[in-house]
């Protein structure tokens, strides 16, 4: 039996959205959430990529097997690319989707962002064009080495939220190509078009031309 693939998060959105893509590889995954007394990673490079490491050698490290990890964010244009990589952190102390997503239109609206696209069909605005970035690192602690990949996706930060789907900023996320946001897509539809999915095609990409 293969081992489940060891994800160095607790987010269980990215969680599922990482089960979901690797069901279709044949493989399984485990998260940190399985080890509830492994200490919180603390998230203090500057950027990305420099997370997305911390993570996965903190965890490899500590369990001696093959680790990935994932940081990612938010860059929205009309707040001069924050919140970044401090997108899970952006309404302080015990920031959650909700708070976060509140703090992004109040800051929005203070700064009277307006975007010149057209508005959606009920009316409601676009504020400004924002990019989603997912970095992944996958490290081996057996020989200290780390494979990297980046994706991002753009897109506009709406006025109100929409749907129900995935997590953290994603009913704020409008996607004009598909004249929906992230929240209205199916774990399908975010895979083949998300930051994530993108950076996740572009590793395993790398590790077969690799291997
Ligand atoms: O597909 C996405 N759809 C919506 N929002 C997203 C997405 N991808 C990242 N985001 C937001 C959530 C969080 O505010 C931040 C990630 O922060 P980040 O530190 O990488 O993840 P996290 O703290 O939630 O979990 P963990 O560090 O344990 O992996 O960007
Ligand atoms: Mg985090």
């Amino acid at each position: 039996m293969t081992q489940p693939i060891l994800i160095a998060t607790k987010n269980e959105g990215k969680v599922k959205e990482f089960a979901h893509a690797f069901a279709k590889l044949g493989r399984t995954v485990v998260s940190l959430n399985e080890y509830p007394a492994f200490p919180d990673i603390v998230e203090d490079g500057d950027t990305f990529s420099a997370n997305a490491r911390i993570k996965a050698k903190a965890a490899g490290d500590a369990f001696q097997v093959p680790v990935l990890a994932d940081d990612s964010g938010l860059r929205v244009a009309a707040l001069g690319g924050a919140p970044g990589v401090y997108s899970a952190r952006y309404s302080g102390e015990g920031a959650t989707d909700a708070s976060n997503n509140a703090k992004l239109l109040e800051e929005l609206k203070r700064l009277n962002a307006t975007d010149a696209a057209e508005p959606l069909a009920d009316g409601t605005r676009l504020l400004s064009p924002a990019q989603f970035v997912c970095v992944l690192a996958l490290y081996d602690p057996a020989t200290g080495e780390f494979m990297e990949s980046e994706g991002t996706v753009d897109g506009f930060i709406a006025e109100r939220p929409r749907g129900e789907g995935g997590f953290g900023y994603d009913p704020l996320f409008w996607l004009p190509q598909l004249s929906r946001s992230m929240a209205e897509l199916s774990k399908e539809e975010k895979q083949a078009i998300s930051h994530r999915g993108n950076a996740l095609a572009k590793l395993v990409e790398k590790l077969e031309t690799n291997e």
